[in-house]
């Protein structure tokens, strides 16, 4: 599996007492399979997506991303691991208004170490994959909000992950934009064979998914029968 999620307790402090944000879950998602996660607001899928990409370590239970135990790393090997084998999809595309699309990807840490050339052609390969061949020079300004999350998209790649962790893709877009980057998320899990969350309080994209789990009040169940056109 890319990614195990195992008896996974968090907590919050919450004045005199605490929160369970997340209550004995776990999930499994191996290559190329995409897993929705459904749930309400505040039902924990935040904090799900925080503790699977290492950047929350959970009061109990094992994080372990292709095979290594992350809750036992250092901060340093945390990092080391998010960079080489992670990529994050936020909610929110934030990209720098002023860069053009290829610039948003130069950006990134994972980009650095090759010549320029280089970065620049990985850059425009990867914008042309999300379906943005021909606008690869154009200012986020000048970009569509469905422009900008494929964007967002691309800079998640840029590292190669064996994980995407995507928050809320649809959130900002029309039905037929949404569907459009559900698709688009769909090959690419397929296409380099990555391990794909999706949280979503959406219900409209879930035929895309291979498995759906339900979160409600810091609990995950995952639906027995597998829903989405997954051919494995
Ligand atoms: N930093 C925090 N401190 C205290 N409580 C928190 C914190 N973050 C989240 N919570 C609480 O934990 C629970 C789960 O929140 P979480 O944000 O993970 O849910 P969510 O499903 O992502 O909701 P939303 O879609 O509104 O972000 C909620 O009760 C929330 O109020």
């Amino acid at each position: 599996m890319s990614i195990e999620l195992t008896d996974i307790v968090l907590t919050y402090p919450d004045g005199d007492s605490t929160v369970t944000a997340l209550n004995r879950v776990s999930l499994e998602v191996g290559p190329g399979e995409l897993h929705a996660v459904l749930g309400p607001s505040g039902s924990g899928k935040s904090s799900l997506l925080a503790v699977a990409s290492t950047l929350i370590r959970p009061d109990s239970g094992s994080v372990r991303i292709d095979g290594t135990e992350a809750t036992s790393l250092s901060p340093a090997q945390l990092s080391r691991l998010r960079m080489s084998r992670i990529g994050i999809v936020f909610q929110q595309p934030n990209l720098i208004s002023s860069l053009t699309a290829v610039d948003q990807l130069l950006v990134t840490e994972h980009m650095r170490g090759r010549s320029a050339r280089k970065r620049r052609e990985a850059a425009e390969h990867l914008l042309a994959i999300v379906g943005l061949d021909g606008k690869q020079h154009r200012r986020a300004a000048q970009l569509s909000g469905g422009e900008r999350q494929r964007v967002n998209i691309a800079r998640a790649l840029t590292g190669e992950p064996q994980v995407l962790l995507v928050d809320e893709p649809t959130a900002a877009l029309d039905h037929d934009r949404g569907a459009q980057i559900m698709d688009l998320l769909t090959e690419i899990t397929r296409e380099y064979n990555v391990a794909t969350v999706v949280v979503t309080h959406d219900t409209e994209y879930l035929d895309r998914a291979d498995t759906v789990s339900r979160m409600r009040d810091g609990r995950l169940t995952t639906d027995s029968v597998t829903v989405g056109g997954g051919a494995r």
